[in-house]
């Protein structure tokens, strides 16, 4: 059997483009042997530059996209891999640019399969989702997004798998945040005001540079919209329920320095929630969409500490999946955290599984030529 070789174009070379790179160099050799396969990367990008190598990165990528990296265009980039025949391309997605977004059908016109870590795409208007979809059709294509909800815990695929078995999906809830997992599942263990624990989440790296971002519920409320289209539900972001963790006197509206110096002003909401629960339970922002009441919503709830949510620990992410065969007992998964080796990892695993693809058709492809 002959070596495939797949060409990545990288778009974003912040932490997780960064981590990624890394990861495909240091396992080159082994997905030779385990697989046969090549990943090179002939592309890779930022916001602004492009560097080109068509025979892919080496070790020293930094210091070359340093030196030899252009100003880009995504045309650019399509008419470079057509004039240089480029085949098998996977176009990665691992920025947070609506204005790449745009240009996915355009990549999947022109022979990409893509895999993004980037939320934005499935979650604007449906008519665009949709628009994607028949495209990747059409051009039979694959498109792969499972780090944009889960980060490295396979729950896309999961429900994705039930879903289309026929299994009928009743409810999914959970944590899908792992910086306000961190925040609650600290602030229910430990007696600490919860702008400390906030101000540790942020200097942990664990939220946006910006963690209102995450306090808003935008971040969840994109998560649990992407799980709910993947169960065929027609909603846009406009019908998830929101209930934000920021204050009427603490919020968006507020300048970055305001927000920055008053988040003590979360501490005795916090406190009183914390305290007026039921005995023996702990605060959980989570995520929920009920099928049989077609509602979805983000909100803070009080869990029995011993239940599947309650006992979260660290920066994990949680998810339940009620299913007409399942009952009551959902399916559980749990893991994940954050950090860009995981989510690299995860990243790596849909480059490896559009491949694993690529490959049947490759083979099937030589088995014809072979008969003909
Ligand atoms: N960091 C994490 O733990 C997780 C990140 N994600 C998602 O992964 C994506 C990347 O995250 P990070 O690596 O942390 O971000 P980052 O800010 O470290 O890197 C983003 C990169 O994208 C580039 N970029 C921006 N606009 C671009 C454009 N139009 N064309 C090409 N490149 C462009 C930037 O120059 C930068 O290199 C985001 O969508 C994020 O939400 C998903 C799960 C977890
Ligand atoms: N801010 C997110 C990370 C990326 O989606 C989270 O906390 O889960």
């Amino acid at each position: 059997m002959s070596t495939l070789r797949i060409n990545v174009v990288l778009f974003g070379i912040g932490n997780i483009g960064g981590a990624l790179i890394q990861q495909v160099l240091e396992s080159q050799q082994f997905f030779l042997e385990k697989k046969n396969i090549e990943l090179r990367f002939p592309i890779i990008t930022n916001s602004s530059l492009a560097f080109f190598e068509k025979e892919g990165l080496k070790n020293t990528w930094e210091a070359n996209f340093a030196q030899s990296a252009i100003p880009f265009r995504v045309e650019d980039i399509i008419e470079y891999t057509e004039n240089q025949g480029l085949e098998n391309l996977i176009a990665i997605d691992a920025t947070a640019s609506p204005e790449l977004v745009k240009s996915y059908i355009s990549l999947i016109q022109n022979g990409f399969h893509i895999v993004s870590a980037n939320k934005i795409a499935n979650t604007l208007n449906h008519d665009f989702y949709k628009e994607i979809r028949r495209n990747l059709k059409k051009f039979d294509k694959s498109y792969l997004y499972e780090t944009s909800v889960g980060k490295g815990v396979p729950i896309i695929n999961t429900i994705r798998d039930l879903h289309f078995s026929g299994e009928k999906i009743t409810k999914i809830r959970g944590v899908f945040s792992s910086s306000l997992s961190y925040i609650f599942n600290r602030f229910g263990n430990e007696k600490l005001p919860f702008s400390k624990i906030l101000q540790d989440a942020e200097k942990l790296g664990y939220t946006n540079a910006d963690s209102r971002e995450e306090l808003s519920g935008n971040d969840v409320a994109e998560k649990v919209l992407i799980l709910a289209r993947e169960i065929e539900l027609q909603v846009e972001i406009t019908e998830v329920k929101i209930t934000s963790l920021l204050l009427p006197n603490l919020n968006r509206k507020h300048t970055k320095s305001e927000y920055a110096s008053r988040k003590d002003l979360f501490d005795t909401p916090y406190k009183i929630a914390k305290l007026t629960q039921k005995e023996h339970h702990v605060l959980r922002y989570i995520g929920e969409i009920d099928v049989e009441s077609n509602t979805i919503e983000v909100k803070l709830v009080s869990e029995p500490i011993n239940s599947a949510l309650g006992q979260l620990k660290g920066t994990d992410n949680i998810i339940e999946i009620y299913t007409k065969s399942n009952g009551v007992n959902p399916i559980i998964i749990q893991g994940g955290g954050t950090g860009k080796q995981i989510v690299a990892r995860g990243v790596l695993n849909d480059i490896l599984k559009i491949s694993d693809r690529m490959q049947q058709l490759d083979q099937t492809k030589y088995k014809e030529r072979v008969w003909l």
